[in-house]
């Protein structure tokens, strides 16, 4: 199975050839989260450009890292730095690592991304949780349950237990074509559609794990209000959006780590046997 020349299969084997790695997990790491990676134990680590197949990371804050190690006893693989459509990916190659992930065996999926905040008490350095092909799943896959209910429970229970309940709350996620932050006008009509939470990502990572079977629990870090009045003269830039994924690494990363340690596997190793 290909994407615009580029084979599935091809990249998975090409890096089950360079590392002895076989991940349960796979972790995108969102603007400004890629510390998450330096984390993991025992690495193998690959510049997304000396990886065949793989597409090209052009965001600040993406370093463009493929990083696989263990991280409290489970074998992970995490993406320091997506893709974006903005950056001119066709859907399938800003997806493309997913089914890679498939074919490597991963069975959950964590979306992590920098958001901006509509909800009136969703405040910055708040945390939000969110809740084609015949071989990798079904023509038309059900999105209904693609933020997994277990997993959205346990973040809680160890958001309680890390005296930061406060702070993680359920929304609804919408991503936006970027590369622009939104107009005002377009900041209100997203919030009178019941949008807590802005960014630029997420989505079709999202669906294309859902597609393939994957588990997927996914987490914005609100990194800046969204500003829905024209007399507010607040104003948002990437910069400050870095600052805050800085600011709060280490948190995003607490929360991540003992969601990885806590999580169940199913150990169904499906490597290269994608249905
Ligand atoms: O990759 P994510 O969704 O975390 O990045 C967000 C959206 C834009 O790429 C950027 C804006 O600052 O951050
Ligand atoms: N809008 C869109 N994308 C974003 C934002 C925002 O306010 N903040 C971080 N990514």
């Amino acid at each position: 199975m290909c994407c615009h020349g580029y084979c599935y299969q091809k990249t998975a084997d090409w890096l089950m050839s360079h590392t002895k790695h076989r991940p349960q997990v796979a972790i995108i790491c969102g603007s400004g989260l890629g510390m998450l990676a330096d984390t993991l134990k025992c690495q193998d680590s690959f510049a997304y450009s000396d990886i065949p197949g793989f597409p090209q990371s052009t965001v600040q804050g993406h370093a463009g890292r493929l990083v696989f190690g263990e991280l409290k006893g489970k074998t992970c693989v995490c993406m320091q730095g997506r893709f974006h459509m903005y950056e001119g990916h066709s859907l399938c190659k800003t997806t493309f690592p997913v089914r890679v992930f498939k074919l490597l065996g991963v069975e959950t999926l964590i979306v992590t991304n920098a958001a901006g905040s509509l909800a009136d008490g969703l405040h910055r350095l708040t945390y939000s949780l969110l809740s084609v092909v015949y071989r990798f799943g079904p023509r038309f896959p059900a999105m209904s349950g693609c933020y997994d209910k277990g997993l959205r429970c346990l973040a809680m229970e160890i958001a309680k237990e890390h005296g930061v309940a406060s702070l993680m709350q359920e929304g609804v996620y919408a991503m936006v074509g970027g590369p622009n932050f939104e107009t005002i006008a377009e900041a209100r009509l997203l919030h009178r559609l019941g949008v807590d939470a802005v960014g630029m990502s997420t989505a079709p990572e999202v669906v294309v794990a859902t597609h393939c079977g994957l588990r997927v629990f996914g987490l914005s870090l609100i990194t800046n209000k969204v500003v829905k009045s024209y007399e507010d003269k607040d104003s948002v830039n990437h910069e400050g959006v870095l600052e805050v994924g800085r600011l709060r690494s280490q948190t995003v990363q607490q929360l991540v780590t003992e969601l990885v340690s806590r999580m169940e596997i199913n150990n169904n190793n499906n490597t290269n046997n994608a249905v």
